[in-house]
């Protein structure tokens, strides 16, 4: 399984100078990505730090302030049309079965599909039940089935696995990286789990105040496991990255602030090979 690949159904994004203000607050500065067709970002970084608010100019619930977010297919298509989101809570609707929720919105005729997507998601037996006698790993996969019925050529996903317990929750990874293999979209994973965004991510973004501070290349066999000693020290080097700037707040900072990694503008196109990418 590789992230990279010529036969893919996702669209290349591109980010050109992004700032997003609210009021006095910056809370995307600058913000310069390239992120190839078919290609699995992970995104992780401090609170507050401009993750989610990335996604929702991804998805078009915002609009930058400065500078354009683009979703490049075959043409440059809409992101109502392109790009679909999972959030962290699955928000189905009660009074409609699995199936009627996975096909809300869709185009006509889904229902094979999403037959097939909630038949690997391990609900083809659900299919008729309601989501109040669903647990809440079994909402997510229809969360999930409800997203990709759209066969979207981005997928968002804002901390989808936040709720789920550790076992349900590496279900669920398996499950989105597989979903992934099979259908080529473009992801976007926003997750405040480092080991998380390294089984994942082809590249990891850390975030700080709103700006890309470093840039992971994750070169590693898939399905990837917790227990690979290079995943261990991925991940501390992304736990460095998010505290060495405010270390008195972590306290695991085991270098130097680096005073000009946020200050300048990033291009962030994958490097190749296992490594990080400094800007
Ligand atoms: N609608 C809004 N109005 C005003 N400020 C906002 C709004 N949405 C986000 N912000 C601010 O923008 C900054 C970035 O918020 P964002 O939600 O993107 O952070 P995040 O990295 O996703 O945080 P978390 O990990 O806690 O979800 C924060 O300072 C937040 O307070």
């Amino acid at each position: 399984m590789s992230g990279s690949g010529d036969q893919t159904a996702g669209a290349r994004v591109v980010l050109e100078q992004v700032d997003k203000r609210y009021g006095d607050r910056l809370a995307l500065s600058g913000i310069e990505l390239d992120i190839r067709p078919g290609e699995f970002v992970t995104i992780v970084g401090r609170s507050g730090s401009g993750k989610s608010t990335l996604l929702r100019v991804l998805c078009g619930l915002e609009q930058p302030t400065r500078g354009a977010a683009r979703v490049l297919a075959s043409r440059e298509v809409a992101a109502r049309e392109a790009v679909r989101v999972v959030f962290q809570e699955p928000r189905l609707l009660p009074w409609r079965t699995v199936l009627e929720n996975t096909c809300i919105g869709g185009p006509r005729g889904r229902d094979a599909r999403a037959r097939d997507v909630l038949d690997r998601g391990g609900l083809g037996d659900r299919l008729n039940d309601y989501p109040g006698v669903l647990s809440g790993g079994q909402r997510q996969r229809v969360a999930l089935a409800r997203a990709l019925v759209h066969d979207p050529k981005v997928l968002l996903l804002d901390e989808p696995f936040g709720a789920l317990d550790a076992l349900t929750r590496i279900g669920a990874q398996r499950l989105v990286e597989s979903l992934w293999a099979q259908r080529r979209f473009t992801a976007i994973l926003v997750t405040h789990d480092v080991e998380e965004a390294v089984l994942l991510g082809d590249r990891v973004l850390v975030f700080d105040e709103g700006r890309v501070v470093e840039s992971v290349a994750v070169d590693l066999p898939r399905p990837r496991a917790r227990e690979f000693p290079e995943v261990g020290r991925l991940a501390g080097v992304l736990l460095d990255a998010i505290f060495r700037r405010s270390p008195e707040e972590g306290g695991l900072s085991r270098r130097a602030p680096r005073e000009d990694a946020a200050r300048h503008p990033t291009t962030l196109l994958a490097p190749a090979g296992l490594g990080i990418a400094r800007h």
